[in-house]
């Protein structure tokens, strides 16, 4: 990679902070992703406010994951995590058929606020490795996917199986192809790429390759 790959990191060190939210009822899999993504450590805390609260950084990047499940009483108290999200990311156990429309309903009350109402939406459909899963068509129709408005949102169901990494690499090259800001993220990198043609390979590269903390270097 050489020198000109310290060119690049220093264009994304000017990147803006990148927000993911990750929800899903408890036991989808977000903790299993979180650390499939092997960016650094996995922090949870319990805010006063009474929930779970897990959370990596890594350089500009940011993630939150919280189960969404019952206690209704605390959902206002959610919003306090909308501000600036840039995607959010809804897991779902593709082989829990019983609460399949409990997860839709869940999705579809985050979808509805506010402040969540244009930002890129990407769904795991995860635990797609157990037999008894169901399928991506199956899990568009039951998750009630055709009746979000694209012309509004991006939206995404990839199929992944967690503690495989199957998916998750896809996924996330997904919202970084579809944040909101992508035009003024990328731009650097574009420039970048005009200039000189062995740094254009250096990306190219990056983009192809397994590992993760290069994927995602992209967003920081
Ligand atoms: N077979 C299979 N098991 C998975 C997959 N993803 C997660 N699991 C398992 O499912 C269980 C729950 O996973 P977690 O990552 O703890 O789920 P969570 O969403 O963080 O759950 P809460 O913290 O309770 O909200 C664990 O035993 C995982 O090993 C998957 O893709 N396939
Ligand atoms: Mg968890």
């Amino acid at each position: 990679m050489g020198s000109s790959m310290t060119k690049v990191s220093s264009y994304f060190s000017k990147k803006n902070e990148i927000r993911l939210l990750m929800c899903g009822l408890d036991a989808a899999g977000k903790t299993t992703i979180l650390y499939a993504l092997r960016l650094g450590e996995v922090v949870t805390t319990i805010p006063t406010i009474g929930f779970n609260v897990e959370t990596i950084t890594y350089g500009n990047l940011y993630v939150t994951t919280w189960d969404v499940g019952g206690r209704d009483k605390i959902r206002p108290l959610w919003r306090h995590y909308y501000a600036n999200t840039s995607a959010l990311v809804f897991v779902v156990d593709s082989n829990d058929r019983d609460r399949i429309d409990d997860a839709s309903e869940q999705l579809h009350l985050m979808l509805n606020e506010d402040e969540l109402k244009t930002v890129p939406v990407l769904i795991f459909a995860n635990k797609q490795d157990l037999p008894n899963r169901l399928t991506i068509d199956e899990m568009k129709e039951k998750l009630n996917l055709s009746k979000l408005d694209e012309t509004k949102r991006k939206w995404h169901l990839q199929p992944s199986s967690a503690p495989n990494k199957e998916g998750l690499e896809e996924g996330f090259a997904w919202i970084a192809n579809n944040l909101e800001s992508k035009d003024d993220l990328m731009k650097p990198i574009a420039e970048t790429i005009n200039d000189t043609k062995t740094m254009k390979n250096d990306l190219l590269h990056m983009w192809n390759s397994g590992d993760f903390k290069k994927l995602l270097s992209k967003f920081i």
